[in-house]
Parts: C-alpha cells; sequence; structure tokens
C-alpha cells in the first residue's frame, strides 16, 4: 500500500532549511493498522501529509497504492480517506449535510451519497445527530464525523493524524472500537499518535520516530520484548534524590533509569527488585511495579519520555 525509501521533507526557514524528516524507509501492507509513534514534532504530521499526497515530497521515494504522489495526486487522494489532526467540518452545516456535500464533491450520485451518509452515521453512532449543526456535537462525536466524513469514498486507505488527541477515556475506547472494526472490513489504517496505549491497542505494527528519523521499527509486542524487560519497577523519592540513589539499586536490575520524578529499574521480577530495595533500607515515598510498555522502549532508545 505504501512504499518509502530515503523519504525527506525540508521546510525553508529562511538561510537554513529545517529537514523534519530525515531519510525513513517503509513499508505497509494492505490490511494491517500502521502506527507512527512519537513526541511532537518528531515528524509524523509531515509523513502523513506526503502520503496524502498533499505535500510534495523533498527527497528519497515514495509509492501510494503503486502509485507516484508527485504524478498521481488525485488519482491517489480519491482511493484515500484523511482524517487530519484539528477537525476542519462545516460547522454551520448539519452532521447530515457535512457527509452529503463531501460525497458530492467525489462526484458520487445524490441517491449513493444519502444511503452511504446514513451507513456512516449509523456506523459512528451519530445517527440521531443528522440534523443538529456541528458545533453543537462534543469532541469526541465531532472525531466520529471527521472519520464518518473521511469514509465517504469507501477508501482502501485511512489516514488519521493523532486520532483520539483531547478526547476523553470513554470517547477514545468508542473511537478505538469503531477503528478495530474498519479495520476486520478491511481498510488499512496508517495513524499518528503520542500515546502509548493507543499504538499498543490498534497497531499491529508500528514505527517510532525521534526527529525526523526512525529509531525503531516492529510489531508492539515484539518492540517491548526486544528493547525492554518483562516488569518495571518505579520507585518515588524525594525531588533531586532520583539520580544519586540509582546507584544504590544499579545492581538490582538489567537497566536503571533516573528520571527528574522517579528511578525506573528494569528487571524480569518487578516485586523482588521491590523487596530487595527495602532490605537495603531504602524506602521510596511511593512505589509501582507495571508491565514495560512502549514508553520504556522510547526511553531505552531516545533517553528522553514520550510527552515532554
Ligand atoms: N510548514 C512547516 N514549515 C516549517 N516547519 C514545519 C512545518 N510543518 C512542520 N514543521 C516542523 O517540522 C517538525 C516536525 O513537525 P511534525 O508536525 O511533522 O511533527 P509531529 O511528529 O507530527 O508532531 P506533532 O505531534 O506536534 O504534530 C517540527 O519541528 C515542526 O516545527
Amino acid at each position: 500500500m505504501i512504499r518509502a525509501r530515503g523519504l525527506r521533507k525540508t521546510f525553508d526557514k529562511g538561510a537554513s532549511p529545517f529537514e523534519a524528516v530525515r531519510g525513513i524507509d517503509l513499508d505497509v501492507r494492505k490490511g494491517e493498522a500502521f502506527g507512527f509513534l512519537g513526541p511532537n514534532g518528531a515528524g509524523k504530521s509531515s509523513t502523513m501529509r506526503m502520503i496524502a499526497a498533499v505535500s510534495p515530497v523533498s527527497g528519497g521515494e515514495l509509492r501510494i497504492l503503486g502509485m507516484d504522489p508527485a504524478a498521481d495526486g488525485p488519482a491517489i487522494r480519491a482511493r484515500l480517506g484523511v482524517c487530519p489532526q484539528e477537525d476542519n467540518l462545516d460547522i454551520e452545516l448539519s452532521v447530515f449535510d457535512n457527509l452529503y456535500i463531501y460525497g458530492r464533491y467525489f462526484g458520487l450520485p445524490r441517491d449513493v451519497v444519502r444511503e452511504r451518509a446514513r451507513e456512516l452515521l449509523d456506523f459512528v453512532q451519530l445517527a440521531e445527530k443528522a440534523t443538529a449543526k456541528v458545533d453543537e456535537l462534543s469532541g469526541g462525536m465531532k472525531r466520529r464525523l471527521s472519520i464518518a466524513r473521511s469514509l465517504v469514498n469507501r477508501p482502501e486507505l485511512l489516514l488519521l493524524d493523532e486520532p483520539t488527541t483531547g478526547l476523553d477515556p470513554q470517547a477514545r475506547h468508542l473511537l478505538w472500537d469503531q477503528l478495530f472494526r474498519l479495520k476486520q472490513a478491511g481498510v488499512t489504517l496508517v495513524l499518528t499518535t503520542h500515546y502509548m496505549d493507543e499504538a499498543e491497542q490498534l497497531c499491529d505494527r508500528l514505527v517510532v520516530m525521534d526527529k525526523g528519523v526512525i529509531v525503531a521499527e516492529g510489531a508492539p509486542h515484539d518492540l517491548i520484548r526486544e528493547h525492554s524487560t518483562r516488569e518495571v519497577t518505579e520507585l518515588r523519592f524525594g525531588v533531586g534524590e532520583h539520580a544519586a540513589l540509582a546507584e544504590k539499586v544499579t545492581d538490582l536490575g538489567e537497566r536503571v533509569e533516573a528520571l527528574p520524578d522517579r528511578l525506573l529499574v528494569y528487571s524480569a521480577d518487578g516485586e523482588e527488585v521491590l523487596a530487595k530495595v527495602h532490605e537495603r533500607g531504602l524506602e521510596p515515598l511511593a512505589s509501582l511495579v507495571r508491565r514495560s510498555t512502549l514508553e520504556d522502549v522510547f526511553l531505552h532508545l531516545t533517553g528522553r519520555t514520550l510527552v515532554d
């Protein structure tokens, strides 16, 4: 569906051009859910916009559905669905008309668009809001309407830029459920996120991006297995004490990370680490044993947390 080799995006910023994407390789296969995980400014949206054939490629090679975005932009866009980071719905129109008018842009006949709009409103659970104005909707409803709109042309490939940013947990779960159903129906999903739980929930495969490059690639659980340990013991001591205390527990795990607000000890058995911490007479203000996540993978690879 998507193939990139040495893909670059450069922005002109006065005398020194800025490289937002610095030569990445990607292969997205039909039917999979593929994610770009990374902190703000990693280059995820810039990559997505090139894939959506709305931002020109600055260097390297990109093929979308076998086509070149520079030559075949309109043909590519006709087969894509795009749900941008900021909802760009027409707030003066009704929910139904947002879908109807968008469908008409694609040149679909009136009765086909009407039928599709009804189906899509059922799918995103907004049928009873069909006649409401968009500005009466909650953030989660607007997001679902944006997704419905991006599906009007029955795309083979759906691009979602931070689909659940700013939504409450219930709205996020509803959206994940709907995206999962789309995937089961055979739609290839490509999404960006800086939420590791979203990446773990939705993505079959993902790339972790940082500063315009890919720092890791694989299935979420394989990445965790490869770059982290099974468990993590989090220890909170007083502010400013963590770096010095790290030395006292360094032999307890395979790896120890000192963050400003906590120590992370990586091991196969977190409870055992905690017991040894107490045996050494160290009394953390708070402690927690948890499984490793993609956040730990990112921290290991870049020395930084995903949300700074
Ligand atoms: N049109 C533009 N002109 C100049 N610089 C840009 C432009 N768009 C993005 N950038 C810069 O490129 C870098 C990557 O931005 P991008 O939006 O791709 O990151 P991101 O990973 O999607 O982050 P976010 O989650 O904040 O959207 C940032 O430093 C950003 O300031």
